[in-house]
């Protein structure tokens, strides 16, 4: 597996008191670290506020990891769904859950604070994502909300047990049993996790997204809200004439670092 770190300006120039926090950003399916650092364009951004990005891959990689069957891009390598799976053979290799959420921030600390903590990996961190990546960041945020200060997303897959990307992941990964599942799904964590300091999440999707009937659905989200602690607290943006493509996600990451820094006490 390979990670893109950006470190920005303050980094260098030291010009920032406290240590610099991060954005993990999850990146969608077929996607290696390269996509969103190439075409994502949030290196600006990191250095216009002082946060460092973290651009995890999508899927365990190399020898002997197994891979779809099928060899679609929709599961397999590229496409670990950000979850822990239960079922071989891909349990051995497929602990995207863990790895993104605890492994890797705890390697980043160990491996760039060696007597200072200079970069904040763990404390003071937000998540983003798009698609496959957009649904890690919404599921890994509920799941872990003390940890992280903010998520936003760019069309992401809300609602995964009930469209054909997410019931194919989670079959494969988890198996057959439901309430495994529901675990993950952002559309039963948001009645089952309480926004108890009333955080706001930040979504965008482009209204001419190919994906955005069949397996995007992002409206299911807002509509599972409602009655429960996060009524009113998911922004959901619908971007008029965009698609999937980092164009669209490049168009909009400005508005979402600035949600982000602030959040991250940097504006
Ligand atoms: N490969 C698929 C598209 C998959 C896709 O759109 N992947 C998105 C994430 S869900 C992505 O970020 N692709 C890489 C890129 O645009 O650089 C196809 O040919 O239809």
């Amino acid at each position: 597996m390979d990670v893109n770190i950006y470190l920005p300006r303050q980094y260098y120039e030291k010009t920032q008191s406290k240590a610099i926090p991060t954005i993990f950003y999850l990146s969608g399916l077929t996607c290696t670290p390269n996509n969103a650092s190439e075409k994502g364009f949030w290196q600006f951004q990191a250095d216009k506020y002082g946060f460092c990005i973290v651009f995890p891959d999508t899927s365990p990689r190399g020898e002997g990891v197994p891979t779809d069957p099928e060899n679609s891009w929709d599961f397999g390598i590229g496409a670990g769904f950000y979850v822990n799976a239960t079922k071989q053979p891909f349990n051995k290799n497929y602990n995207m859950y863990q790895y993104v959420h605890f492994e890797l921030p705890n390697e980043l600390n160990t491996y760039f604070n060696k007597e200072t903590v200079e970069i904040d990996f763990l404390d003071n961190v937000s998540i983003a994502g798009h698609s496959m990546g957009g649904f890690g960041a919404l599921s890994g945020y509920m799941k872990n909300l003390s940890k992280y200060k903010s998520c936003s997303a760019f069309s992401p897959i809300v609602n995964p047990m009930n469209v054909p990307w997410g019931q194919k992941a989670f079959n494969g990964y988890l198996g057959d049993n439901k309430s495994e599942w529901k675990e993950y799904d952002p559309c039963e964590l948001v009645k089952t996790v309480k926004n108890t300091e009333n955080k706001t999440i930040l979504i965008h999707v482009g209204t001419s997204d190919p994906f955005l009937e069949k397996q995007l659905k992002p409206t299911s989200l807002l509509e599972a809200s409602k009655g429960t602690t996060w009524e009113d607290h998911i922004n959901l943006k619908f971007a008029e004439g965009f698609d999937h493509s980092y164009f669209f996600i490049s168009t909009f990451v400005p508005e979402h670092a600035e949600f982000h820094a602030k959040h991250l006490g940097l504006i």
